[in-house]
């Protein structure tokens, strides 16, 4: 997997390939590796794909409770701490290599949070097996208050890297740019992997194609065993 963030003038733009690998296998051509924490929120998710999905969903269902209770946008140190709390208690068995990145009232915020708990505060982030790739990307052109087209372009050229360079990463880009106003999930961002067919061929066959022997309805009466709505 390759994944990267970074911060621009307005926001953060967040960036990932598409590959699962299981040994030398492509498992899956085109899985999404940005998953949804809040509307202010997204994560990206490296390593056991279980790992990010469950822990992503828990989390996304954690910080909807805490919105509600707080009426408040969730800030993106809550939830970092929240997941790294919980990726500590678990001393790294859960293999979750992430990156969460949101606009919050503090402004744009973007923080990787290794699987064994420790989490970066940085302007720019990679995680994956294709994150050396990437960084050396984001090394060589990131520069500060850039425009949300320039941080586009960046992070797209940093997935590529590992995309072309790392072998467990592959296939599209998808990219989610998050500002003040709103999130927004490009999938496809770029692809590279052509849609699978949903039905290779029509299995809509015409009236009569199976001769009906008989038909008839068979009657079947419910008991109604009790009206009454039980005290609880
Ligand atoms: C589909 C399917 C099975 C996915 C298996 C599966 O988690 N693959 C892992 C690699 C791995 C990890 C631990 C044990 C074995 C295989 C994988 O592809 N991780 C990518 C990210 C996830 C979110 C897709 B990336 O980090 O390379």
């Amino acid at each position: 997997t390759t994944t990267t963030a970074v911060i621009f003038k307005g926001g953060v733009v967040l960036g990932a390939d598409t590959r699962a690998t299981g040994g030398n296998i492509v498992m899956n051509k085109n899985c999404s590796k940005i998953h949804y924490l809040a509307k202010n929120m997204y994560c990206l998710g490296a390593g056991t794909a279980a790992d990010t999905e469950y822990t992503t969903r828990l989390m996304a269902g954690k910080l909807e409770l805490l919105a509600m209770s707080m009426r408040r946008i969730v800030p993106v140190k809550s939830a970092v701490r929240m997941l790294k709390q919980m990726l500590f208690r678990y001393q790294g068995h859960v293999s979750a290599a992430l990156i969460v990145g949101g606009v919050d009232m503090l402004g744009p915020k973007i923080v990787s949070i290794a699987p064994h708990g420790s989490s970066d505060n940085a302007p720019y982030l990679a995680m994956g097996s294709g994150s050396i790739a990437a960084m050396s990307v984001l090394e060589t052109n990131f520069r500060p208050d850039m425009t949300a087209e320039e941080a586009v372009k960046l992070v797209r050229d940093a997935i590529n890297a590992g995309v072309t360079n790392d072998l467990f990463s592959g296939s599209n880009i998808d990219i989610c740019v998050i500002t003040i106003d709103g999130a927004q999930v490009i999938r496809p961002y770029e692809q590279n992997q052509p849609e699978v067919l949903k039905k290779a061929n029509n299995y809509t066959f015409p009236r009569g194609t199976t001769t009906v022997l008989s038909q008839g309805v068979r009657k079947v009466d419910y008991h109604i065993v009790s009206t009454e709505i039980r005290k609880t």
